[in-house]
């Protein structure tokens, strides 16, 4: 573990802001125990598991995608477009730079994220410290890769059913093809000496494919460091909601990401084929919600992103609401797993992203997953009111299932709800 983080810390030595760089490489490089002791806070007070907690979700239309076409990322988009962003705006300086800021200000700051998580499920954080030149190559590797004239370099790393890794153009959400196209990519492997897909380097999730180095030769190195960026980020990120899950919540997180599956999903949206008044029936994803901990997604200039206002998984009691990119944010969203840890106070928000009919679009998700052993339990001492809501659940069986009913449709893919109690 702490070899690959070192091997990682060499790809952020261009990094020039200081205090971004010492967050980057201080406690993300040491043992997971260390990495939460090193950002411990204060406790926010614990809030009710009540519908009256923090601010309702209004209620409003979807709104169409109205923003033109950007090749580069947040410092295009719009005035309009973040006027309308509802889900929050945090500035997470006080967490990424804890020296520079007063415990009252982390505080504050971790108030504000637990009330996300509570409420919407989605917000966007400025200052969290990846550089937006990062941000800007990872989308240059994007379109190289997507838009090559030569198919073969995607076919050459394709996923299969027994690797999740690598890219895909008929991934199913909830059994309905998305209107896009992946590539997935996991942590390093773990003998750097051995090849990516030597039977030593594969893990449940598969083997890193990576497209031919003559053909994209910075692809490698820079989702590389993007994807140990997002890892830093929501460690940070963990270990600041994890103070208000009760005593013992951190070291249970701790062990549960001591030996994180984590990986980092690029989509394409291609503009879809639309009817004579401009609309499309078609989506890029379907509603879903994510299974893992937390998600950072890091969107192009195009609004397409939505979260449902409703209270129940596939219920008609809400609306779509638009989460669309923040200049200078990255766009964070809670999922499945961090609900069951909190025992359903934190919300696994339902989201969805709109087909493109005008211009194409790319986003970056990273999702941040347990350890496949990790057992994931709701934690309940917050509130000793509660009793668990959600029966146990290993991590790497969930994630087998829900991968299973990406990569082929089987009647209905496993959700979250199927283990309600
Ligand atoms: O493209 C986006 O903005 C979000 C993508 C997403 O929700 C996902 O890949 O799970
Ligand atoms: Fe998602």
């Amino acid at each position: 573990m702490q070899l690959l983080r070192r091997n990682a810390r060499k790809e952020f030595s261009s990094l020039t802001l200081k205090c971004t760089l010492e967050a980057l490489l201080r406690p993300a490089f040491i043992k997971s125990v260390r990495r939460y002791k090193a950002h411990a806070v204060a406790p926010p007070q614990p809030r009710a598991l009540s519908g009256k907690s923090g601010h309702q979700v209004p209620k409003q239309d979807v709104r169409m995608n109205s923003l033109p076409s950007t090749s580069s990322i947040q410092s295009n988009v719009s005035a309009e477009s973040t006027s309308m962003s509802i889900p929050p705006v945090i500035d997470i300086a006080p967490l990424i730079c804890p020296d520079q800021h007063t415990q009252e200000h982390r505080d504050q700051v971790i108030s504000q994220i637990c009330q996300a998580c509570e409420t919407w499920g989605f917000f966007h954080v400025t200052s969290h410290g990846i550089p937006q030149q990062l941000q800007l190559d990872l989308q240059t590797q994007m379109r190289a890769f997507f838009l090559a004239a030569d198919p073969e370099i995607r076919e050459s790393v394709r996923r299969t059913a027994s690797n999740s890794r690598g890219y895909a153009d008929d991934e199913l959400t909830k059994q309905l093809k998305d209107s896009k196209q992946i590539f997935d990519v996991g942590e390093a492997p773990r003998f750097q000496n051995l090849p990516e897909d030597h039977p030593k380097n594969h893990v449940q999730d598969g083997y890193n494919q990576w497209p031919n180095r003559e053909h994209l030769p910075e692809f490698k190195s820079t989702v590389s460091s993007y994807f140990e960026a997002c890892t830093h980020l929501c460690d940070i990120l963990l270990g600041a909601v994890v103070e208000s899950l009760g005593p013992g919540a951190r070291e249970v997180m701790t062990n549960a990401f001591e030996e994180h599956t984590s990986f980092l999903r690029l989509n394409y949206y291609p503009v879809v084929q639309k009817s004579a008044e401009g609309t499309t029936d078609k989506l890029g994803i379907s509603r879903h919600t994510d299974s893992g901990a937390i998600t950072v997604i890091m969107q192009d200039g195009t609004a397409a992103l939505e979260v449902y206002s409703g209270s129940k998984q596939d219920a008609c009691d809400g609306t779509w609401v638009p989460v669309d990119p923040v200049s200078g944010a990255l766009t964070i969203n809670t999922g499945d797993m961090l609900m069951v840890w909190s025992n359903g106070r934190f919300k696994a928000p339902e989201h969805r992203v709109r087909a493109m009919t005008k211009v194409q679009r790319y986003s970056a998700p990273y999702f941040y997953n347990p350890s496949y052993d990790a057992i994931v339990a709701p934690l309940t001492s917050w509130d000793q009111h509660q009793s668990p809501r959600y029966r146990p659940i290993v991590w790497g069986d969930f994630r087998r299932q829900r991968f299973a009913g990406d990569y082929s449709n089987l009647g209905k893919e496993i959700q979250i709800e199927d283990f309600l109690i």
